[in-house]
Formats: C-alpha cells, structure tokens, sequence
C-alpha cells in the first residue's frame, strides 16, 4: 500500500515594515524552516525587490518558497520610514489574514511594522492584535508571548516554555485602570484557557494571574481593583473550573516554582508582562494571538530601523514564530 504523505502546511509571513529589519530576517527565517522542516511551504508576502532568494538555494527547497509580490509605493531606504509605504504593509498584513480566512494558508506570521508610521500616514492603527481583531470581527483577543526556557534556568529541571498573557495591550499606561472591567479580565482567563487547550494541547492549564496595583492592592490601601473587580474575576474563573489563581503582585509573580508549574501568567498592561518576559528569552520569543479562528504568530521583536539593511538582525524570533505557527496548524488539522 502506498504511504500516504500529509500535504505540506502553508505559512504566510507578511514581511512588514519595509525600512526595518523584517524583509531580511522573514527571508532567512524561512529559508532555515524550510531546512529543519520538509512538511510546510513558506509564501513570503512583499515586494520582490526586497526578497531575492539566495543564489545558492537548494532547488527542492526553493519549490516550497515563494513570493508573492505587493509593490512598494515609493522605493526604501532601510532605517528611514517613509508614510508613503504604509498601505503596503496594511495590504501585506490584510493579504495574510485573508488568505488565512479563505484556507488558502494554514497560519499566518508577521514580522514587525513601525505603528507610528502608519499613524502619521493617516490609518489609525495601535498593533496586528487589535487590527486582527477588527478584521475577523472578534470583540476580545488576546497577546501572548512565549518562548522556551532552557533546563536550569531558576532550577528547571527540564526545559519548559514561559508564556505571558495580557489583559489589555497598547493602552497608555494612564488609561490602564479605566480600561480594566470584570468582564474584561474574567473573557481574558477564559480565552486563555480554552485556546491554551485547544490551540496548545494542554489538557488542564494552569494559570497564574498578576494584580494591578503595588503589592496587589496591599489589601485596599494601594488600589482597590484587586477587591474589586480582579479578585471577583478570578473567582468567577475558578468556579468554571478554571486552574487559576491570584491576584500576586507583579515584581514577584514569577518565582523560580511558578515558573516551573505555570502554563500561563496573566498581567494587567504590557509592560507588567513583556518587561520581565523579554528580559530573559529577548530574541526567542513569540508573540501569538488567542481568541482568534484563524492562526497568527509574531516576532517578539520590532523593526530595528539602526540595524536594518546591514545583514546583522537575528532572525531567531521569526524562526521560533515559524515553528510554533507549524506546531499549532498541525494541532489544528488533528482536531476532530
Ligand atoms: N511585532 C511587531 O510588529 C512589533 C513588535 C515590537 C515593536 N514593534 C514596533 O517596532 C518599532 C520599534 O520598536 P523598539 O525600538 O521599541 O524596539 P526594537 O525591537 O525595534 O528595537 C530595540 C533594540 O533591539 C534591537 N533589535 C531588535 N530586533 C533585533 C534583532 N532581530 N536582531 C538584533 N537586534 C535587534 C534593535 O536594534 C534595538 O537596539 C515601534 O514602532 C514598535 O511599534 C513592532
Ligand atoms: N506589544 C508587542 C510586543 O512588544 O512584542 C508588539 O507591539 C507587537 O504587537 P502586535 O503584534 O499587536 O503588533
């Protein structure tokens, strides 16, 4: 009997910001895939121009890669944004999410864009995960970060992944508190869970949730959210049957044990989370959005505009968000 060979995963990589780093660590990132992984065909979507294949490339390689060219609107200088360029890098990252909607991709990743940019140029945009959300029409999504930890890293006795949630993403921090509802944080552990579940394949997770004020709240003397709206939250989660617990405070939430048997921290802003998360896995990390249909992940990293062009970015970050949009595809087409 033949043996029946799986058809290959497709990954999309939106090459972003053409002034910055992600054009050239997208092509190296999925020239290395390509290498480790025989399973998956890579489009890179951008203007050609900045995606030359390497000469030398293995032919048999290069057949599951391929560009699928957007112009640029005006030509680029790397490290210098230029607002005329917005539009494409909307028109990569929305070609992306369509292609993954009408299933002619499997998952999408992005490589960085310069949101101030495309805010000078007239869009109002504050980052993929809001924009994913709006143009799949889901009212909450969630970014998490993760990244593998090392064996030995605070005592871990084998290697483990760090993964951090957030409750709300690109708000100024003096918005933060207002920002913050019941039912906001109770959606955020649900997401979690569930896609943490059905995403990740972790039967039971657990999850481990920050507070917002010092010393979480210091029982109502430093902030009354944790009394008020977090603690109820958390409870309303664990009455669901969700392994959550908390709040803790944020500049001690990630001890050595937690680490070790947490599946995901929850933090209330993006600097509670991603300061204490890229400090340690800076360059390995990946950014994934829950809450979605469709799949998408991210580089931990943005568009490096003092080094791009110079053939000196890791292209680290893009191959860990290539390999976890793999291993989440492929969870995907095992579900029933
Ligand atoms: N996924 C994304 O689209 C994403 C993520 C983070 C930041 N950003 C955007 O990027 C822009 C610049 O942000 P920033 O300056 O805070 O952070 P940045 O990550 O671009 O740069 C911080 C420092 O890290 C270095 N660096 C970053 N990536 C590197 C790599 N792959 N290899 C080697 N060195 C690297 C840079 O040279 C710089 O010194 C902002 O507009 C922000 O919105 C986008
Ligand atoms: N907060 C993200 C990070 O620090 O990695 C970054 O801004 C990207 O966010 P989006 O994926 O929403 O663009």
């Amino acid at each position: 009997m033949m043996k029946q060979v799986a058809p290959l995963v497709n990954l999309a990589i939106s090459t972003g910001e053409p002034a910055g780093i992600g054009p050239e660590v997208s092509l190296a990132a999925a020239v290395e895939f390509l290498r480790e992984q025989n399973g998956v065909a890579i489009t890179l979507l951008g203007d050609d121009q900045l995606l030359t294949l390497p000469k030398n490339i293995d032919p048999a390689l290069a057949s599951r890669l391929q560009v699928e060219s957007i112009k640029l609107k005006t030509p680029v200088v790397s490290g210098v944004l230029n607002p005329q360029n917005a539009q494409y890098v909307i028109a990569l990252l929305d070609q992306a999410i369509n292609g993954c909607q009408q299933g002619r991709f499997d998952a999408m990743v992005t490589a960085p864009l310069q949101k101030s940019i495309i805010n000078d140029a007239g869009t109002p945009f504050t980052g993929h995960t809001e924009h994913l959300a709006q143009r799949c029409n889901i009212s909450h999504v969630v970014m998490m970060l993760c990244a593998p930890l090392p064996t030995g890293f605070l005592g871990l006795e084998s290697p483990r992944d760090l993964r951090v949630a957030l409750v709300t993403t690109h708000v100024p921090l003096k918005d933060v508190p207002q920002a913050l509802s019941y039912d906001l944080i109770l959606e955020t552990i649900q997401i979690v869970n569930r896609d943490l579940q059905r995403k990740f394949g972790i039967a039971n997770p657990v999850i481990r949730m920050a507070g917002l004020n010092p010393h979480a709240g210091e029982s109502g003397y430093l902030g009354r959210e944790e009394i008020e709206i977090i603690t109820p939250a958390i409870e309303a989660a664990k009455a669901m049957g969700i392994q959550v617990s908390g709040p803790y405070p944020g500049d001690t939430m990630f001890d050595p044990e937690s680490v070790a048997t947490v599946d995901a921290f929850i933090a209330m802003y993006h600097d509670q989370g991603l300061a204490p998360f890229k400090f340690v896995t800076f360059g390995n990390g990946v950014n994934v959005t829950l809450g979605l249909q469709i799949i998408r992940t991210s580089v931990d990293h943005g568009t490096a505009l003092d080094i791009a062009g110079k053939g000196i970015a890791d292209f680290g970050s893009m191959l860990e968000a290539l390999r976890l949009a793999y291993q989440l595809a492929v969870n995907q087409r095992k579900q029933p």
